[in-house]
């Protein structure tokens, strides 16, 4: 996915975080015209509704359907805004093109399923509208592959002004966000595929208005390209997703409040530091080899004693002595936890050479 172009639309400011917003669900044309009146007027140029929604049982609202873009083309006319829906299905992509809609998503249980994206990328090729915008939401497992092939099946029917939604990844049983940020997965997405813009999506993650604003300020923090917040005229009345929407005006106060950050800045002062980076990155390799040297000579000892190389007393006593002494110096439980098995993990490989080794 080299050839990417930004997704940037006319009338956009292309170095401010792209925003798009509206309600979880089109539910009437007046909802909509309200909604998407009152968002305009605060500045929000993109509007989306979801029309077609794929619930988790039957006999919830699915959506208004085809009907819904009806309301999305007064939407353009009467506001200038662009528009943006779900599609999850051939006829959802052809039906929302004839409509003019300028940014199509893809949902989580969609970029779950090979076919159901190969048949949205089949029909975006045949309808020859390669211009069009698309944003692949991550799947709901939280598998970067699989989200990675999904935009590649997009990226290969001919789209390059592609994107990705993070909306976080289902877990079960209660939990603070009602999907998992998991940062580090839609951060590899980015350090694989730096041209790629990534926009998040707080309502989703957080599952409650209270939780929009933080996760809004920390994704811009992160260096992520934007936001997509559900936005409703009249949130606690909302037919789908109610708790996790907010007015037209707390959006525009939350929008107001974020700080945004400046990836064009250049990275020159941070020189001498880096160096200092660079010079304590080499000390730690030097120190973690002499360290697997040591290793090894206890897998020596081991191979002459016929004794067993993994030690789990030896192990735990290391895990919770270094584990609080790296809590002391300001460090992180889990990462220390991670970092030492992983030392441990290598420390065992390098042992099991030298027992397998026969010349020594
Ligand atoms: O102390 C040992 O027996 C070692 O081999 C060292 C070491 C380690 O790398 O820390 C490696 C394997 C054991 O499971 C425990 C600890």
């Amino acid at each position: 996915m080299e050839d990417l172009q930004p997704i940037i639309f006319k009338g956009i400011d292309p170095d401010r975080p792209l925003v798009i917003a509206g309600p979880c669900s089109a539910e009437t044309e007046e909802q909509v015209l309200s909604t998407a009146a009152e968002l305009a007027a605060n500045g929000i140029k993109i509007f989306r509704a979801g029309i077609w929604k794929p619930r988790t049982k039957p006999g919830g609202f699915e959506g208004v359907g085809a009907p819904g873009l009806e309301w999305l083309k007064k939407v353009k006319e009467t506001t200038g805004m662009y528009t943006a829906t779900e599609v999850a299905t051939r006829q959802h992509v052809n039906d929302a093109l004839a409509a003019g809609v300028d940014l199509l998503w893809i949902g989580a249980r969609t970029s779950a399923n090979p076919f159901a994206m190969q048949e949205i990328a089949d029909t975006l090729q045949e309808s020859g509208r390669t211009d069009v915008a698309v944003l692949v939401k991550n799947p709901v497992n939280p598998d970067l592959e699989l989200w990675i092939g999904a935009l590649q099946r997009i990226y290969n029917a001919g789209i390059r002004r592609l994107g990705a939604i993070h909306r976080g990844f289902s877990t079960y049983g209660k939990h603070l966000y009602r999907n998992m940020p998991q940062w580090h997965i839609p951060t590899e997405l980015r350090l694989r595929f730096p041209s790629l813009p990534i926009i998040v999506d707080p309502s989703h993650i957080g599952g409650k208005r209270e939780l929009i604003a933080p996760l809004s300020q920390q994704s811009l923090d992160m260096g992520f390209n934007g936001l997509i917040i559900e936005s409703h005229c009249d949130p606690d009345k909302a037919w789908s997703d109610a708790s996790q929407q907010v007015t037209p005006e707390i959006l525009n106060f939350i929008l107001n409040t974020l700080v945004v950050r400046d990836s064009r800045q250049s990275t020159e002062n941070l020189t001498l530091l880096r160096q200092q980076i660079d010079q304590i990155d080499n000390d730690l390799l030097e120190t973690l080899a002499k360290r697997m040297r040591v290793s090894r000579e206890i897998g020596q000892y081991k191979k002459e004693h016929r004794m067993p190389v993994v030690q789990a007393n030896r192990y735990n006593d290391i895990i919770r002595t270094r584990v609080t002494l790296g809590q002391e110096m300001g460090m992180d439980e889990n990462f220390m936890r991670t970092i030492l098995l992983a030392i441990h993990d290598e420390s065992v490989r390098q042992q099991i050479e030298v027992l397998n080794d026969r010349a020594r």
